[in-house]
């Protein structure tokens, strides 16, 4: 077993080596391992990131047993392929989490799979953060209803950039990851081939300001059919509670299931959000999965 760590950017070859290494496990797993924010820096320069990779054999071959992400805010993640487990892998993937990211650590367990809990509370490290994964089968869905002054319409790529990240940060102020979009982080997404402007809608007053959004992806080629993804909402501080979230989730879900034509609807929401997990359930999504963070036990 060989381990290093790599500053980004890492070698294309390598990332291409993670990718099927992330789909091996995806495949025997049932859950992807790797989040969509690792996937999109595998490829290019993103300051503060280390990518820790695991060789059976000698470090640079082919012969990739395993592999940790680690970004500088000390949210990680780790996959050991399926023909290299309980081999010691994770074990020492994750001494090398810690040995960078400190008491900074969060590392996703996607789907809390077996053995993470074990592996976790073997290195000292407890939960402390839980990521519904829920999900809603085509259904029948009320019409949006707005709130007096707002009209929605949809996204427009270079030119609502800026108000759409400012009302992001505003919505999102006190998210881990979210809040704090930048426009690459913005951009990186524009790019991606799932983007889509006509499922991106912008809740706007009277004055044109944007109040509130729903970004709606849709996932493909992932193995089971397409399905719809309630990829995030958020509505202006001053705005919420007026009935804005509610009206944007169900203009997106609509979209997603009738002019996109796809039989069910996911989405995320931390389990300590309790306003939209109760407006996701009012509109009847269930759990599906879940997902933790695993940080060092707080002495
Ligand atoms: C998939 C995702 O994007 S998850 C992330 C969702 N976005 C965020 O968490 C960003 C910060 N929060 C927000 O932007 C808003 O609070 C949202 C989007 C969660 C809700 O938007 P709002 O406009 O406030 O919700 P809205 O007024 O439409 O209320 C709809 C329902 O949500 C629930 N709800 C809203 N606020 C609360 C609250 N503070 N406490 C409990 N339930 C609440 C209620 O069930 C409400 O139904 P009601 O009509 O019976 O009151
Ligand atoms: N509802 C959103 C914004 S608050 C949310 O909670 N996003 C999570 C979620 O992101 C998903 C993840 O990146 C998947 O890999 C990707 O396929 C989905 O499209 C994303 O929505 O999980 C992330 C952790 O894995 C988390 O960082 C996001 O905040």
């Amino acid at each position: 077993m060989t381990l290093e760590a790599v500053p980004s950017p890492l070698p294309s070859a390598t990332a291409a080596l993670v990718t099927e290494l992330a789909r091996s496990a995806a495949e025997s797993d049932g859950v992807h391992p790797l989040s969509e924010h690792t996937l999109l820096h595998l490829d290019g320069e993103h300051p503060g990131d280390v990518h820790v990779l695991a060789y059976a054999g000698e470090p640079g071959t082919s012969d990739l047993a395993g592999y940790a992400a680690l970004g500088p805010d000390g949210s990680a993640e780790l996959v050991v392929a399926p023909q290299y487990r309980r081999q010691g892998f994770g074990t020492s993937l994750l001494r090398v989490l810690l040995d960078h990211g400190g008491s900074k650590l969060a590392v996703w367990a996607h789907g809390r799979l077996p053995g993470s809990d074990q592996l976790a509370a073997r290195l000292g490290l407890e939960v402390t953060r839980e990521l519904y994964f829920l999900r809603r089968p085509t259904a029948p869905l009320a019409e949006p209803a707005w709130p007096s002054s707002i009209t929605v319409r949809t996204f427009v790529p270079g030119e609502d950039d800026a108000a759409w990240l400012a009302v992001n940060a505003a919505a999102f102020a006190h998210h881990p990851e979210q809040g704090g979009w930048t426009q690459a982080d913005m951009a990186d997404r524009l790019q991606q081939p799932w983007f889509d402007p006509a499922g991106f809608f912008l809740a706007v007053d009277s004055t044109g300001a944007v109040a509130g959004f729903h970004w709606t992806k849709v996932h493909e080629d992932e193995g089971d059919g397409p399905y719809g993804e309630v990829y995030v909402v958020g509505v202006s501080p001053d705005q919420q509670g007026s009935g804005l979230g509610k009206a944007l989730t169900l203009q997106g879900v609509r979209h997603l299931q009738e002019d996109r034509g796809l039989a069910s609807v996911v989405l995320y929401v931390d389990g300590t959000n309790t306003a939209a997990r109760a407006l996701y359930e009012k509109l009847g999504f269930t759990t599906a999965a879940l997902d933790v963070q695993f940080a060092p036990k707080s002495l």
